[in-house]
């Protein structure tokens, strides 16, 4: 087993809780109080072998795509004409990337991935700047959350600086894919599973880590447009100790029917809730996480001091620690402070919402994430009501939002200078 596994598991076995329960490792259980026990990405066992880039294999197409007009693109509809894949094997470790056409995987239908769900992926971009160079955005960030992703589910963790070249590798190949328009980019999908042919439910002994890449088209392609979500009730997305905070494709099958039945009361979204006693009052309250896809943020202006207020939920174990969350938060303390504003990762509930909008406090409400940046919310179903986010109706999008897509953008694009978030390849 690799040490990054290993390092997985508490040094010594913990005591029971009770005589009853099986003894749970203490950091499943408070990813608060005692975060996993992670390491770095390269600290995989010494005998295996970490990635080589300079082990990079390509076989190019002999049937090229024709690339789609910009206007008829469609999210995650097309995919480039290569893909990149890395396999892993418990007794070797990471063997030689090789890029080949894109095609399909042959898997035995006892292998492991199609059985217990031995999978996490990630979602990132590569933008092409006015000076046609392509650009990746804090793909850094993207590397260390697969990591932490793939770690939880004891597949291997890998040395995200190489993958990283190796994605850059990869893009520059497919740079005739990559449109140059502002709000166009290349999406990359870097996918591990666990790819051990059995039945039995245990660590993996081998994967694939593969990335296929298709081109998207802005998010709104008639402009931004507030959507409305609706906050779920009856069913909950994440908890704590669980695994909320990893992107592993079994937290998002399970969301799609409430997202349906969201989108059958007329609701592009549903909100994720926890409830939860609040410890100050003592009452149970329905504390706000995340959207279907996104990082939910609320600009609410103090009842007291009349200060506004950016707020997201904190990075609790039970929301995707967003890399446009982080962005818009450093982006926010940055610039926003400096003209009055508070900025804060805190926990906040649904009661605090209406009544901010009832009072007229509530500002504005955004979801922030890859695919669209930053999308404004119009309204918010809750019990029975529709919360108003602040926006007069014949506007799609809040100053705040606005701006936080401006300044991501122009990062993103390289129209910031020399930007450290903006990886050029
Ligand atoms: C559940 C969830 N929350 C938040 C996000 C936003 O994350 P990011 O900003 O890294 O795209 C995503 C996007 O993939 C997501 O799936």
């Amino acid at each position: 087993m690799a040490a990054s596994l290993r390092t997985l598991l508490p040094k010594s076995t913990p005591r029971p809780l009770t005589r009853h329960r099986p003894a749970v490792p203490q950091c499943l259980l408070r990813p608060q109080r005692r975060p996993y026990a992670l390491q770095a990405p390269d600290a995989a066992d010494p005998k295996l072998k970490a990635i080589d880039v300079s082990q990079l294999t390509t076989t190019t197409t002999t049937t090229p795509k024709d690339t789609i007009p910009h206007n008829q693109l469609i999210f995650g509809r097309n995919f480039t004409d290569h893909m990149l894949s890395l396999e892993w094997t418990a007794s070797e470790g990471w063997l030689a990337p090789r890029i080949t056409p894109y095609q399909n995987l042959s898997l035995d239908p006892a292998t492991c991935v199609l059985h217990y769900a031995f999978e996490a992926f990630e979602g990132m971009k590569a933008y092409k700047d006015r000076n046609g160079d392509v650009r990746l955005f804090r793909p850094d960030k993207n590397m260390a959350r697969l990591n932490k992703s793939v770690a939880r589910i004891a597949l291997p963790t890998f040395d995200g600086a190489a993958m990283i070249e190796l994605i850059k590798r990869f893009c520059a190949l497919e740079e005739r894919f990559i449109p140059s328009a502002r709000g166009y980019s290349l999406y990359l999908r870097p996918n591990m599973i666990g790819t051990q042919r059995t039945l039995g439910v245990g660590p993996p002994g081998s994967a694939l880590l593969y990335l296929i890449a298709s081109p998207v088209g802005p998010y709104y392609p008639t402009g931004f447009k507030a959507i409305s979500l609706e906050a779920t009730t009856y069913a909950v997305r994440a908890w704590p100790g669980g695994v909320g905070a990893s992107k592993l494709g079994a937290n998002y099958a399970p969301c799609i029917v409430p997202q349906m039945q969201a989108a059958s009361r007329g609701f592009q979204q549903n909100l994720w809730l926890f409830e939860d006693v609040d410890q100050e009052s003592g009452k149970k309250e329905d504390w706000v996480t995340e959207v279907g896809t996104m990082n939910l943020f609320a600009c609410i202006r103090d009842k007291k001091t009349g200060q506004p207020e950016l707020v997201t939920a904190p990075l609790d174990g039970t929301i995707l620690d967003g890399v446009v969350r982080d962005s818009i938060l450093t982006l926010a303390r940055e610039r926003l402070v400096p003209e009055g504003w508070k900025v804060s990762e805190r926990r906040f509930h649904m009661r605090e919402v209406c009544e901010a909008a009832d009072e007229g406090r509530l500002l504005e409400v955004f979801g922030s994430g890859t695919a669209a940046v930053v999308s404004p919310v119009r309204s918010i179903g809750y019990q029975g009501r529709l919360i108003g986010c602040g926006l007069p109706e014949d506007k799609e999008v809040g100053e705040v939002t606005l701006r936080m897509k401006e300044w991501i953008e122009g990062i993103q694009y390289g129209e910031e200078e020399g930007h450290a978030w903006s990886w050029k390849i």
